[in-house]
């Protein structure tokens, strides 16, 4: 077994992880039909060179998703090429771990269509502005169409394999604001890594995100099945996660530096940005490292994934202070105000509106909306049942609170908001004298808790094709549910802008229907 490179150490997870019990390591076989080339350890050669990935070469496929574009209209074709493209050529290594349904051929296609569009309900940023051309992505901002691939690579386990297990040496790094999830999807990497047989002593952690690569006080740490035991069960994310520090050239330093040869990033927008351009700028250095993102964003602002892991968590959380900010006003006969997340994107007021069915007036970044008009739909409402519940997720209304806009931006470059929450508490209790006007935010609760069911079951699936697609010799992808397929998609094709919701959209309309709010 190779030695640990020296700047690694043997650090654990002791404080966040609590005692773990031990228990058996699990490893599934992996027939080798090649005798097993030692990687020289960093530690044996403190001043790695490119070189030193040499052995592993061979053993190594650096191979991007393709984007498969319809050509004459004729899927066959599609997929004739597709497979032609990916035939594996060298690989010494054939699977033969049964963890997941199966193998599944790198020339299984799951087809993004309009249709997929629609099952997302956000229709609006996904228009179909040439249906010669097949699906594109429409840039409201930009008045821009991107064209999307007609397919994607269906997620899951491949029969041949591009790595000795026991020549990886992982890393796992989480990025940008807290989700329900994270930890439940770190666990999964690891389970993965150890059923294809990664020596534990190779799987790592990187602390507080990207700053973990570059800042001598936060040392990654090693994970195994042990130390990720029951992290399920906990918010927030074990590793820690910041913002900022997109130092790429010195993070692909660090990887060379210690022999990382897979590198899972799970983070939102920027998060994937980063794993992108990480990917980029390991090719151009020439160091072979497989980089997979996994998205995730409390927002659900990601481009074509039918959903983000601990969304579903977030919004049942939501409901709950909307439903508590609905016995506020009724008790009193006021107003409540509740303020969700969502930067750029409403989703998760809008959802959470939907689902509690306690919501009168909901407002979302994407519509604006004028201040003298909602207040007089509020005291329609009070006028006709006495009590008001208003939802607004955090970046709605900004251009009416100081027409400066932002406050500037954060270390990763989002935008800093004002506070609408606040701001709307102040104009009803001037508008309604003598009415209870109450405010609850309950942001940070909402995103800080453990996953449910559904999400946790989701992050499971994630973390295994993240790994599942790195053992495949891809690089520079992220997994994801689209139209309810598990797939991985080129990176490139999610971080291109953020998902919002449609206006014009099925979903939105819907809850427009539901609670009688008029344009405002
Ligand atoms: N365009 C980019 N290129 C490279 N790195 C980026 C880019 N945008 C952001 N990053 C880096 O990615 C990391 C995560 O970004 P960010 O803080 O925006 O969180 P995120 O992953 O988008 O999640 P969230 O949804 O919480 O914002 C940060 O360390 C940031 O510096
Ligand atoms: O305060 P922080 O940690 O920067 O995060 C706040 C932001 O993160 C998000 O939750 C996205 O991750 C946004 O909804 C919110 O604006
Ligand atoms: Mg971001």
């Amino acid at each position: 077994m190779r030695s640990l490179p020296p700047s690694l150490g043997h650090h654990r997870l002791s404080a966040d992880l609590g005692q773990a019990p031990l228990c058996a390591s699990r490893r599934l076989p992996v027939v080798m039909a090649a005798a097993k080339e030692e990687v020289p350890s960093p530690a044996a050669s403190p001043a790695a060179s490119p070189a030193q990935n040499g052995p592993a070469k061979q053993l190594q496929r650096i191979a991007s998703i393709p984007v498969v574009t319809r050509t004459d209209g004729s899927d066959y074709l599609e997929i004739r090429n597709l497979r032609d493209a990916l035939t594996p050529q060298d690989s010494p290594f054939v699977a033969t771990n049964n963890a997941g349904a199966g193998f599944v051929g790198d020339t299984d296609l799951v087809r993004i269509s309009i249709m997929n569009y629609d099952s997302q309900e956000s229709s609006g940023s996904h228009r179909d502005h040439g249906a010669q051309t097949g699906a594109v992505l429409y840039d409201p901002a930009k008045n821009q169409a991107i064209p999307l691939p007609n397919f994607a690579l269906r997620s899951g386990p491949r029969k041949t394999i591009y790595h000795n297990p026991k020549d990886v040496t992982a890393a796992i790094v989480t990025c940008g604001g807290l989700c329900p999830g994270l930890n439940d999807v770190v666990q999964n990497i690891v389970y993965t890594l150890d059923d294809y047989g990664v020596p534990e002593d190779q799987i790592f952690g990187i602390r507080y995100g990207l700053r973990g690569f570059l800042d001598r006080h936060a040392k990654p740490v090693q994970l195994s099945r042990q130390t990720v035991d029951g992290i399920q069960l906990k918010g927030g994310t074990v590793l820690g996660t910041s913002r900022g520090n997109a130092k790429i050239p010195a993070i692909v330093e660090r990887l060379r530096l210690w022999g990382i040869n897979q590198l899972y990033v799970i983070g939102g927008n920027g998060g994937n940005a980063a794993a992108h351009s990480i990917a980029k700028e390991c090719r151009e250095q020439g160091v072979l490292c497989n980089v997979v993102g996994v998205p995730k964003s409390i927002d659900n602002d990601i481009q074509l994934i039918d959903r983000c892991f601990g969304f579903d968590t977030a919004v049942e959380e939501a409901q709950r202070s909307l439903i508590s900010a609905r016995v506020e006003a009724r008790s009193s006969g006021g107003i409540s105000v509740v303020k969700l997340m969502g930067r750029q994107s409403g989703f998760i007021a809008m959802n959470a509106s939907m689902a509690s069915g306690v919501v009168d007036v909901c407002l979302i970044p994407e519509i604006r909306f004028d201040l003298e008009k909602l207040c007089d739909f509020v005291q329609a409402i009070m006028a006709r049942k006495d009590y008001c519940v208003v939802c607004v997720a955090e970046g709605a209304g900004q251009d009416i609170m100081d027409s400066s806009g932002p406050k500037g931006t954060d270390a990763s470059g989002n935008p800093i908001l004002q506070d609408i929450g606040v701001f709307l508490r102040d104009v009803f209790k001037k508008r309604f004298k003598g009415v209870d006007v109450k405010y609850i935010d309950p942001s940070y609760m909402i995103r800080s808790i453990p996953t449910i069911t559904t999400d946790r079951i989701y992050c499971k699936v994630l973390g295994q094709g993240a790994v599942h697609g790195a053992f495949a010799g891809y690089t520079d992808f992220t997994v994801g549910l689209v139209n309810t397929h598990y797939v991985f998609l080129p990176t490139t094709t999610i971080i291109q802008f953020p998902r919002t919701v449609d206006p014009r959209g099925r979903q939105w309309n819907r809850l427009k229907t539901a609670i009688n709010q008029p344009d405002m």
